[in-house]
């Protein structure tokens, strides 16, 4: 299927989706929300990806949905249309999913990217929920993922100001989990996802599900929950090969069963 919005490609055990309207610094349309839904269900059908990178241009990742599209929309249109809940099945994908961030991560940018397991930054990217210059407020999860990623006090600064985070202040605040040079993002996106395509696909899926569990439950209850896939793992063959590999000093090969 050819896309309008987004170009899609495999390297390998990766799938790599990269944002594609650059005169509009790839702000998100409906068209680009559908497209990429279709190409998460892609790569999720294809058992030959392990795990997905979700990159934009040098300039901007992503400038927040397209406001052209959203200006004369009336409380109605918004409300029975469940403007944005779309983006809640691309913030469902089980596979891993990275966000190579380079330049502008704004408003629906900023939210897509928080989507992701993990952001890598490029060392010009800057981040923000400007919403409030609009007259409006994030609506694409920005006021929850925000505050969980960097604290109550950032959260509003960011969102209440509308003022960008360059990518120091977003590592410090455990917004990224590292910063990289402009030139080396995709590289080193690219490079952090192979290796999690290349564990076992129970292990990955399952450690994911479990840090996602930290965010919406108790202590005791997610121990709990994390012992059981903790112990659920042990049904599974590359159990076996991962700990056989280890005392016989070579690489596990893992199959996925
Ligand atoms: C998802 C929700 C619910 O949370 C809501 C949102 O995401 S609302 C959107 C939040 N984002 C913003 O408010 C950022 C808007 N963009 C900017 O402030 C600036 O474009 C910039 C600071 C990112 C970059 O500035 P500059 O380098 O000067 O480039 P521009 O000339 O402004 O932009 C180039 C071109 O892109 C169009 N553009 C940029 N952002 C958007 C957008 N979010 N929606 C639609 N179009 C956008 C901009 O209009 C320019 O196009 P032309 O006017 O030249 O055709």
């Amino acid at each position: 299927m050819a896309y309008e919005t987004l170009i899609i490609e495999k390297r390998g055990a990766v799938g790599l989706i990269t944002l594609n309207r650059p005169h509009a610094l790839n702000a998100l349309n409906s068209i680009l929300m559908h497209e990429m839904e279709e190409a998460l269900a892609r790569f999720h059908e294809d058992d030959a990806i392990g795990a997905i990178v979700l990159t934009g241009s040098e300039k901007a990742f992503a400038a927040g949905a397209d406001i052209k599209e959203m200006k004369d929309l009336s409380f109605t249109d918004a409300y029975l249309g469940d403007l944005m809940a779309g983006w809640d099945r691309i913030a469902a994908s089980r596979k891993p999913m990275i966000a190579a961030v380079s330049g502008f991560a704004l408003g629906g940018g900023c939210e897509l990217a928080m989507m992701c397991d993990f952001i890598i930054a490029a060392d010009n990217a800057k981040f923000g929920q400007p919403e409030i210059t609009l007259g409006i407020m994030p609506g694409m999860g920005g006021s929850q993922r925000l505050t969980r990623a960097v604290g109550k006090s950032k959260a509003m600064d960011m969102a209440l100001t509308g003022r960008m985070m360059d990518a120091v202040e977003a590592e410090r605040a455990g917004l990224v989990s590292r910063i990289v040079p402009v030139d080396k993002l995709l590289e080193e996106a690219l490079a952090a996802a192979a290796k999690i395509a290349g564990f076992s696909r129970p292990a990955v899926l399952m450690t994911k599900e479990s840090v996602n569990r930290a965010l919406e439950t108790t202590l005791a209850e997610g121990v709990r929950f994390e012992r059981r896939l903790f112990h659920a793992l042990f049904a599974t063959e590359d159990q076996k090969e991962g700990m056989a590999a280890f005392v016989e000093k070579r690489k596990p090969a893992f199959r996925n069963l």
